[in-house]
């Protein structure tokens, strides 16, 4: 592969450090500083830079690797509507705006995707065509040594500190951030997360109505959220800097001076382009797993192989855990989408069965069993048609009754499971640890031991965690260090004190890991932190603050088995490399800006316009670094329409408003009609 270091400019990649872009706008910051004081980014990589990308339907981002002129982890927030995103190491391009690789994983609106590890170094990620209008930003913290120059730090984002955990019943930071972390993003400043002791409480859910409605509701109601700030919101990268990316070779990028680094629609290699043939799934039902943080706070999306058990049979199983707020997210959320964290990490329940581990709300809420004596903390759809009259239903899905009356609803989709939790009178519980009468006390029992004979303990000080292991249960670990929390199966291994978790768990660090099914395995930090991907060693240091999700079978699930144990995790055996998960190589991307060919990644524009589908291959070069020998077509000519629209050298206030006509549909009208 023909390997580009500059750009068309002589740029070399990485940050461009003449370059100056705009500032970053208030909104920005304030996301930014939820996303520090939830925990989902560490104080040591507040954000400096960031980029926006709007992707018009079909639009894509190609197989890339985020330059490491961006510290890790850094972070991409969905908004508008969902889509996947392919990690792997070896992404395919099999059509215009088709790629195939190993892990696929969806982004829910407002949810939030940290990558870190492996996960942001080894394995490349792409996003596919969009199947309609979709808008990324990617929150970067940019390396000091790569700060543009006379680049001034953004006063206001200095110092910002994690919240403190608040006390007993509060959510954790850890434990709330979630698919609704766009709400609470958006919909709350800060201060309204803390306590009265100015403790972290919980993100205050302004827009979380909107979570019973759908998705156009949601864009009008991101776009008041949006419009409340009464700024110039989003979009438009702060002055902090620009990037170049060259259309091949492993990482370009640049940055620039200013905070946002422009465009990033990285593009693959030129041999993985132009597939002949036809690929029409883009994402294998099979084979995928995905990990997603939503914040250093454990909200994770994890999916993993697809394990029928898990899965209610339905292949891919993905267990999806988001971070929302306690309170009114719970019960204003219907899509799917809720958290599912106690506020303590101590009080996350995770198991971690054959082919997946599973953040457990740590109310205690807990699992249900499916009637195939798997496990799982996902409500089947078996059990929702008994379980119904007794428990609270959301979204035609029960909602098991936690002990803290909290309850908690998973539900499985075609490809990941969605927990939504939601509150419920506490006299729902019974006094032994289980469930009782009054909501699903029986049911809760039956769906609960009716197969796997596991019953899950809850403490009643909402501390306990549980975790499943295969067959057998890593369990509770009490944030008191009590020790009550057991199944009573036998697979249970001894309750761990809080302070002797990570010692007690497993091999190592922290990390607990489970075989999957095709062999891959899993690895997960069960401090909470971020989710990492990909497999490989360096990432799986162990370090703290992401998980591991290890698949190494996706293409060859039967060789996939045999693993080698690396310090705390295990490493995956193929030679394909299919087992990376959420890197972010820099192999090139090749982002087309809304500015043009030059204008990719400039950092001139707060945003970056994605790879059409149908100029891929034309379309993918950023700052002109692309190789006509490479790229068959005229990259201008695709991107005229972006000079057209009138995106460049826009002042703030414009940028804002047309900005904010993407995401005010209801007003506006589709993107599409806009052009
Ligand atoms: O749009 C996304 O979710 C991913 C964007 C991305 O990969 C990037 O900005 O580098
Ligand atoms: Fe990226």
């Amino acid at each position: 592969m023909k390997v580009l270091l500059q750009d068309k400019n002589g740029n070399p990649p990485g940050i461009l450090r003449s370059e100056c872009v705009d500032p970053i706008p208030h909104l920005f910051k304030v996301i930014i500083k939820r996303l520090v004081g939830w925990h989902v980014l560490p104080p040591s990589c507040i954000p400096d830079s960031c980029i926006v990308n709007i992707y018009d339907e079909g639009d894509c981002i190609p197989p890339h690797i985020d330059n490491n002129d961006f510290v890790r982890p850094f972070c991409t927030v969905s908004f508008l509507s969902e889509c996947n995103i392919v990690f792997g190491s070896n992404l395919e391009i099999l059509g215009p705006g088709e790629f195939s690789g190993p892990v696929t994983i969806p982004l829910p609106i407002g949810s939030v995707l940290v990558l870190n590890g492996n996960g942001a170094d080894v394995a490349k990620h792409c996003v596919p065509a969009v199947p309609t209008k979709r808008i990324s930003i990617t929150f970067r913290k940019m390396n000091e040594s790569k700060l543009p120059l006379g680049f001034i730090p953004e006063s206001d984002l200095q110092g910002i500190e994690p919240l403190p955990y608040g006390e007993s019943r509060s959510l954790s930071p850890l434990t709330t951030l979630s698919h609704t972390i766009r709400q609470s993003i958006l919909g709350a400043s800060p201060s309204e997360n803390k306590n009265g002791r100015g403790h972290y409480s919980e993100p205050v859910p302004r827009v979380c109505q909107i979570e019973d409605e759908n998705s156009r509701n949601r864009t009008d109601n991101l776009s008041k959220s949006v419009s409340r700030d009464g700024t110039s919101h989003i979009i438009r990268e702060r002055g902090n800097c620009s990037e170049s990316v060259s259309s091949q070779g492993p990482s370009e990028i640049t940055t620039g001076r200013g905070t946002y680094i422009a465009p990033v629609s990285r593009a693959s290699p030129s041999e993985n382009r132009n597939r002949a043939e036809s690929y029409s799934e883009p994402a294998p039902r099979v084979g995928t797993s995905r990990i997603r943080r939503d914040g250093g706070n454990n909200s994770e999306l994890v999916s993993s192989e697809g394990l029928s058990e898990n899965s209610g049979g339905r292949g891919t199983f993905t267990s999806l855990v988001l971070r929302t707020s306690p309170s009114e997210n719970r019960e204003s959320r219907t899509d799917g989408y809720s958290k599912t964290f106690s506020r303590d990490s101590a009080s996350r329940n995770r198991r971690e069965r054959g082919n997946y581990s599973e953040p457990v709300s740590s109310e205690g809420s807990s699992g249900s069993t499916n009637e195939r004596g798997t496990y799982t903390t996902t409500v089947s759809r078996e059990s929702t048609l008994e379980n119904r009259g007794n428990r609270k239903v959301i979204d035609g899905y029960p909602a098991p009754v936690l002990r803290d009356g909290t309850s908690l609803v998973r539900r499985e989709r075609d490809n990941y499971s969605e927990s939504v939790s939601c509150e419920v009178p506490s006299e729902n519980k019974n006094g032994r640890g289980t469930y009782s009468e009054g909501l699903s006390g029986e049911t809760l029992l039956h769906s609960r031991n009716g197969t796997g004979g596991y019953s899950e303990p809850v403490l009643r000080n909402s501390t306990s965690r549980v975790r499943k292991e295969g067959s057998n249960y890593f369990e509770p670990v009490l944030s008191d260090g009590q020790p009550q929390n057991r199944s009573g199966r036998g697979a249970y291994t001894p309750p761990v004190s809080r302070s002797s978790l990570p010692e007690n768990r497993n091999w190592t660090r922290g990390y607990s890991e489970s075989v999957l099914r095709d062999g891959a395995s899993r690895i997960r930090n069960e401090r909470g932190s971020p989710v990492s991907s990909e497999v490989l060693s360096p990432n799986r240091s162990g370090r703290d603050g992401y998980t591991i999700l290890v698949s190494t079978s996706f293409e060859t699930p039967s060789g996939n088995r045999n693993r080698t144990r690396t310090v705390g995790y295990s490493e995956p055996s193929s030679r394909d490399c299919t087992s990376r998960l959420r890197g972010e190589i820099d192999n090139y991307s090749e982002p087309v800006s809304r500015e043009g060919p030059s204008g990719n990644r400039s950092g001139r524009g707060a945003y970056t316009k994605p790879v059409s589908r149908e100029g891929l291959s034309d379309n993918r070069n950023s700052r002109g670094s692309y190789s006509e020998q490479d790229w068959n077509g005229s990259p201008s000519e695709n991107r005229r329409g972006f000079h057209e629209r009138g995106y460049n050298h826009l002042d703030p206030n414009q940028f804002s408003q047309n900005f904010l006509q993407h995401f005010d549909l209801r007003r506006l009208g589709p993107l599409k009609e806009q052009k």
